[in-house]
């Protein structure tokens, strides 16, 4: 089996740090002009498991040279104030992008607040009408962890043409957009998902596979052939005996590099890169904002 002595974890936070000083440079050519608006991003209620992400986010943007503001609304806030205050950014030229942190309370609906934002300030790319672009392959502004996932099968150099690829998970914001944008590349898509008969048939048998399914260790060694990429999205909190929490994907790690050519380790692997694919977003959106002639420049 020599021919798989090849073992790289792919690394997440290399690639962060390329795409952020790509956005850094550019970020600094336009600000030359008027300087850019700044990130707003809205917590609703209490949702511990999302502090990390939204650190990460306000890591990047800092490196990228984008502002960022953190706004923490009440648990209780209703509907139609969330979207009043939604539809005020959307008209605020000082106000570049807006992110929806998931989950929101249970009375609140996702979708509907989600569709309140304006698709030019939509940098997570989970408006409806950017979702749907995507089906036309217009994927400059798409939901961020497909992008990175994308990114990320692109940096092993495999050939994206004809590429067989192995989607597990169908869920809005990452199989589905991932399963689109890896066809808009040419790749042959395969999507499973719980009511798929055997996952490890399809898996055995891809050139990448890539798993968003939300349960530890899902993903096990013998379910990948020798040699493919493997990109697991997974991000899930275990807690050990001891009581410590760890942050764990969605394929058993150890054993699959085994067997796989390229791993993405969690922490460390498609996490940052989704990241960094938020600040690309939002240049992208500061560029659709000024071309529309909704700020100057
Ligand atoms: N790195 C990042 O930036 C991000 C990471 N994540 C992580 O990715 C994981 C998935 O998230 P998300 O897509 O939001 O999760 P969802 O819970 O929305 O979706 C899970 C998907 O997995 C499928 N699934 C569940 N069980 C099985 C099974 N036994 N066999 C095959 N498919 C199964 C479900 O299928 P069905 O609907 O048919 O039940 C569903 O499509 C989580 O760990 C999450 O934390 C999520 C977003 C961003
Ligand atoms: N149902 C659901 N579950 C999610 O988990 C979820 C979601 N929806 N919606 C979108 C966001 C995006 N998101 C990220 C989490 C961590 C990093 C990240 O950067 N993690 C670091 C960890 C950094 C650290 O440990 O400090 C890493 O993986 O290396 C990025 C992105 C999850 N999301």
């Amino acid at each position: 089996m020599d021919a798989i002595a090849d073992h790289r974890y792919l690394d997440g936070r290399k690639v962060q740090a390329r795409l952020l000083a790509q956005v850094k440079a550019e970020v600094e050519a336009l600000s030359a002009g008027a300087p850019l608006g700044r990130l707003v991003s809205i917590s609703i209620g209490e949702i511990p498991e999302i502090a990390v992400y939204i650190r990460g986010q306000a890591r990047a943007a800092e490196r990228a040279g984008l502002p960022f503001d953190r706004q923490f609304w009440p648990a209780d806030i209703s509907p139609e104030a969330a979207k009043a205050r939604i539809a005020a950014m959307n008209d605020d030229p000082s106000v570049l992008g807006v992110i929806l942190q998931r989950p929101v309370p249970a009375h609140l609906n996702v979708r509907s607040l989600q569709g309140a934002v304006h698709p030019l300030k939509d940098v997570e790319g989970m408006n409806p009408a950017s979702i749907g672009n995507i089906v036309y392959n217009d994927t400059a502004l798409a939901p961020c962890t497909a992008a990175a996932s994308v990114e990320l099968i692109r940096e092993t150099g495999l050939p994206m043409k004809g590429l067989e690829v192995v989607m597990i998970g169908h869920s809005e914001i990452v199989g589905k957009p991932a399963a689109f944008m890896l066809m808009a590349e040419g790749a042959t898509v395969t999507v499973c998902h719980h009511m798929t008969r055997s996952v490890a048939v399809h898996s055995r048998r891809a050139d990448a596979v890539l798993v968003a399914v939300g349960i530890p260790g899902f993903l096990r060694a013998e379910m990948v052939r020798p040699g493919a990429a493997v990109i697991d999205i997974g991000i899930n909190q275990v807690t050990a005996p001891d009581g410590s929490v760890r942050i764990v994907g969605d394929a058993d790690t150890e054993a699959v590099r085994e067997v796989a050519s390229w791993v993405t380790p969690v922490p460390g692997g498609v996490g940052p890169v989704t990241v960094a694919k938020l600040m690309q977003n939002a240049l992208e959106a500061h560029r659709r904002q000024r071309a529309a002639g909704w700020i100057g420049g």
